[in-house]
């Protein structure tokens, strides 16, 4: 059961952040039985004490950090994917292996994980995205073979106190990352441009700004509530010769689509990249 467990964060960022509000606002834990760690930043601790009331170390002290990590039932390993490697260095020895790694960065594998700690440990891997701080995030989750049937379902109850979390092989994890993990940013972009276009053909940047937001929620729930194909959705708007197919021609003749769909494999090779050069990083720190 979540609620019996400790859950130790390294990395204090919005990533973190995000998982601890949800599953400590879904009273999933204790709040008293989550300690958040971070390199540097204090002030970022002590904020995210007084908003969730979660623990925190009392001193910078290293030992203190270990014991921390030591004591958890669950370690989710949230930093940057330039600093895992330093983390993974300075935790390995207080790692033990019965526990629970849940790691949220970009391109880290159990594979690397496993072959740093030199065993087999219990690894979930997932690809979360931004809109998991408000609850609304898509996770696509990977387990390694040797997560018990009560760690996969505590890993899934955690990401989805955040979202919605989807199992997968791991190997998938890249394209999720293309599809879901940098999502959100597409779609930022695309409302951008709308905005931009609302504002040239002259509306105030509120009102741009207040029909974009609309017309995106809109369409989102759409999709979701009618359960319809977006095609056959896109296919309602589009009167024949009529501005919508006007719009679509000239979105073609740009080739937005094979745009993006190149822009999303390019997104999950550069996580395949990503992955191999924490691996080579990671494991000549180890070496040193
Ligand atoms: N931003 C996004 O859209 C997504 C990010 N991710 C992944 O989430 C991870 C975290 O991202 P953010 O939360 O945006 O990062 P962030 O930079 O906001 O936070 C990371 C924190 O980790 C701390 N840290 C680094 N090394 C540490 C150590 N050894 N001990 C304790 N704390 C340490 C840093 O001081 C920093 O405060 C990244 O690996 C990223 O790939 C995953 C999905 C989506
Ligand atoms: O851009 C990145 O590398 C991270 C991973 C997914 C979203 N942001």
């Amino acid at each position: 059961m979540l609620k019996e467990q400790t859950i130790a964060f390294i990395g204090a960022g919005s990533m973190s952040e995000a998982l601890l509000r949800g599953i400590v606002e879904a009273k999933l834990v204790r709040s008293l039985s989550v300690v958040v760690l971070n390199r540097h930043n204090r002030s970022r601790l002590d904020d995210l004490k007084a908003a969730y009331g979660i623990r925190v170390p009392e001193t910078n002290d290293d030992a203190e950090r270990q014991r921390l990590v030591r004591e958890a039932d669950i370690v989710v390993l949230a930093m940057k994917p330039k600093d895992v490697g330093a983390a993974m260095i300075e935790f390995r020895d207080a790692l033990r292996p019965e526990q629970l790694l849940l790691s949220v960065v970009a391109g880290l594998s159990i594979d690397t994980i496993e072959r740093l700690l030199g065993r087999v440990q219990p690894i979930v891997r997932t690809m979360p995205n931004t809109s998991s701080t408000i609850g609304l995030g898509a996770t696509g989750i990977a387990f390694s073979s040797s997560v018990s049937a009560e760690q996969r379902e505590m890993a899934l109850q955690m990401l989805r106190a955040v979202g919605k979390a989807v199992p997968l092989e791991e190997g998938l994890l890249n394209v999720v990352t293309g599809v879901s993990g940098s999502g959100p940013a597409y779609v930022y972009y695309l409302m951008e441009a709308m905005i931009d276009a609302g504002v040239q053909g002259g509306l105030t940047e509120r009102e741009a700004r207040e029909l974009v937001v609309q017309t995106v929620l809109g369409a989102a729930h759409m999709v979701e509530s009618t359960g319809e194909d977006p095609a056959a959705l896109r296919a309602k708007v589009t009167s024949p010769n009529g501005t919508t197919f006007a719009a679509i021609q000239h979105l073609e003749s740009f080739r937005f689509r094979d745009g993006l769909v190149q822009a999303i494999g390019r997104a999950a090779a550069r996580a395949g990249e990503m992955g191999d050069d924490i691996a080579t990083s990671v494991l000549q720190q180890a070496k040193e």
